[in-house]
């Protein structure tokens, strides 16, 4: 569950980078941005927009060129992992085996007990690996997965996600879920850069980059069906503060006005103001709601969409 304890923050950071010219190029302006123990944040925006500028600050390996930045970034306790879009460059080992070895968890071990903890470091994201492979041999999915797995053994406080599935089949885009939300229901703090946005729907929040500034961070609900959703979030927010002013009956009627009116979502939604299509859910969603049926709560998955519409 996030909390307001601040992890990580960011204030009126820019980065200019230096090009070969000397030539100054400036990628990010004014971003500000607190981090919480416990969220699950999901970072998209366009190629290009400073993304991965981000995690490689957060990371401590960008300095910030104007502004103040606060990490995490111990590398005894290992804090702060994260897994890049490029997994060969972030191996110290030759093999599996001895890629493992460098975290702290695998000193405190014997080496027969290191045998059954590999195998269960390589299971969580659905390997099956003898320990023994060398990188060299592995495919550039294999790589990524082992860079996960290895990223989650160390139980960090803040795993950090650059677009780890962009080279990974949709089995194994699905172990990855999977991994990250046990690693988030055991405590960790998520930073996932994606474009695949039915990975934001797993998120408590979405910050949006547009050309090297933050255009949204709010909640889902509200990036993907834009104020209708924010509102409806906000309502059952203060639900419980408003209950004795408001009858429950009045307030969801009202709620259903407003979804009702929803007719300019394609305008509105910060995801389409992105520059990205929804997905197939949120837009499966949006055309219920100009056939003018309630959908309450405004879907986010699957399983969600399928209980609305098991209710009208
Ligand atoms: N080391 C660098 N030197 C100069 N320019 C850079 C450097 N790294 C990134 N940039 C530029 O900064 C901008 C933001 O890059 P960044 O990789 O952060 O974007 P991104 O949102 O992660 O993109 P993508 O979605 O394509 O991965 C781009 O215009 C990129 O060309």
């Amino acid at each position: 569950m996030p909390t307001r304890e601040k992890l990580m923050s960011l204030k009126n950071a820019s980065i200019v980078y230096r090009m070969e010219s000397g030539e100054g190029r400036r990628v990010w302006s004014g971003v500000s941005l607190d981090i919480h123990r416990g969220e699950w944040i999901a970072v998209v925006g366009p190629n290009g927009s400073g993304k991965s500028t981000l995690a490689s600050v957060l990371l401590g390996l960008n300095p910030l060129s104007e502004g103040q930045v606060q990490l995490r970034t111990d590398d005894v306790t290992q804090a702060t992992r994260g897994v890049l879009q490029l997994p060969e460059a972030q191996f110290l080992g030759e093999t599996i085996a001895e890629e493992l070895d460098f975290l702290p968890q695998a000193q405190q071990l014997t080496a027969e007990e290191r045998r059954s903890w590999y195998a269960e470091v390589l299971a969580a994201v659905g390997l099956s690996l003898s320990p023994e492979r060398t990188m060299a041999t592995l495919s550039g999915g294999q790589k990524q997965l082992v860079n996960l797995a290895a990223a989650l053994a160390a139980s960090p406080e803040v795993l950090l996600l650059d677009e780890p599935t962009a080279m990974l089949d949709p089995a194994s885009r699905k172990e990855v879920r999977e991994a990250v939300r046990q690693a988030h229901q055991r405590g960790t703090t998520i930073v996932w850069i994606s474009h695949r946005l039915e990975e934001v729907a797993d998120a408590s929040r979405v910050v949006g980059f547009g050309a090297g500034r933050i255009t949204f961070d709010g909640e889902p609900r509200e990036f993907f069906y834009g104020e209708a959703g924010g509102e409806s979030e906000k309502s059952e927010k203060s639900e419980r503060s408003e209950r004795s002013e408001r009858s429950e009956r009045s307030e969801r009627s009202e709620r259903s006005e407003r979804l009702k009116e929803l007719k300019n979502f394609e305008i509105s939604s910060p995801c389409v103001e992105l520059g990205f299509d929804p997905p197939f859910v949120i837009q499966t969603a949006m055309h219920l709601l100009e056939q003018g049926l309630t959908l309450d709560p405004l879907p986010l998955n699957m399983e969600e969409l399928a209980e609305v519409i098991s209710c009208l």
